[in-house]
């Protein structure tokens, strides 16, 4: 097996307290390896965002163990998280949260100033096949190629980890497959993990490991096979 990029042993998470409080992860132990395209399955509400935040270093948890590497993330002060979500971590929403004053480059540009180890903006737009929009705004663009700037921008950083919650939410099949080929892209010619939550079962299909989440725990992780390429995925 190769080095894990996270491990986390009983991790809990609990929002609010009393009577209102939700029980959103139930001690959790998980391993995930370095260099994988890992695919988040489950209803809604079981828990897959809160993961996602916590292993990110969006948020924390209640209770337990959350280790990237080497470095524990539960005992980080948050000076030191943020120094792990700059140089560590790319997210990608749903919504991309572009910022629409900006052009691509410049939203890009955002990250490439405060990264430790930026790739050239025009290159992260190329590499997403956006090279001849790199002066447009986020208006002037679909919304694919606004989620592939969202990539873009994520990428630039040369993460070792890329977090994708519903990247393709948003997306029309044909267009959520451009994006989904953009991921498998990242993950091969960068080597970035790439950890995604999905609704769409069927994009399980291009992951190594797919992890079925329910009520706040993981249910089972099943290895994929035969992994398919995005082009081959059934919508
Ligand atoms: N900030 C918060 N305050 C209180 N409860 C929260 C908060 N964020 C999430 N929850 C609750 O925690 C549980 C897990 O939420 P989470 O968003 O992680 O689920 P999910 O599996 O990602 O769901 P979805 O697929 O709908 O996005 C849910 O019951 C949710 O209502």
């Amino acid at each position: 097996m190769t080095e894990a990029a996270y491990t986390t042993k009983g991790l809990t998470k609990v929002y609010g307290e009393g009577r209102s409080a939700v029980h959103a992860l139930r001690g959790v132990d998980l391993e995930i390896p370095a260099g994988e395209v890992i695919v988040l399955l489950g209803p809604s509400g079981s828990g897959k965002s809160t993961l996602l935040n916590i292993i990110g270093g969006l948020d924390r948890g209640t209770e337990g163990l959350v280790q990237f590497r080497d470095q524990r993330l539960d005992e980080m002060k948050d000076a030191e998280l943020t120094r792990y979500r700059r140089n560590h971590v790319g997210f990608v929403f749903q919504f991309y949260n572009l910022m629409p004053s900006l052009t691509a480059r410049e939203n890009v540009e955002l990250v490439t100033e405060i990264a430790a180890d930026p790739m050239d903006p025009d290159e992260a737009l190329a590499l997403v096949g956006l090279k001849e929009r790199t002066d447009h705004f986020p208006a002037q663009l679909s919304g694919g190629e606004q989620q592939r700037v969202a990539i873009a921008r994520a990428i630039a950083k040369q993460p070792d980890v890329l977090f994708c919650d519903e990247p393709t939410g948003a997306l029309d099949s044909q267009t959520g497959r451009s994006v989904l080929r953009v991921l498998a892209d990242v993950n091969e010619r960068l080597g970035s993990t790439v950890l995604m939550v999905t609704h769409a079962a069927s994009q399980a299909q291009m992951a190594d490991r797919v992890i079925h989440f329910a009520d706040g725990d993981i249910r089972e992780i099943v290895e994929n096979r035969k992994k398919l390429a995005p082009e081959e995925i059934e919508w």
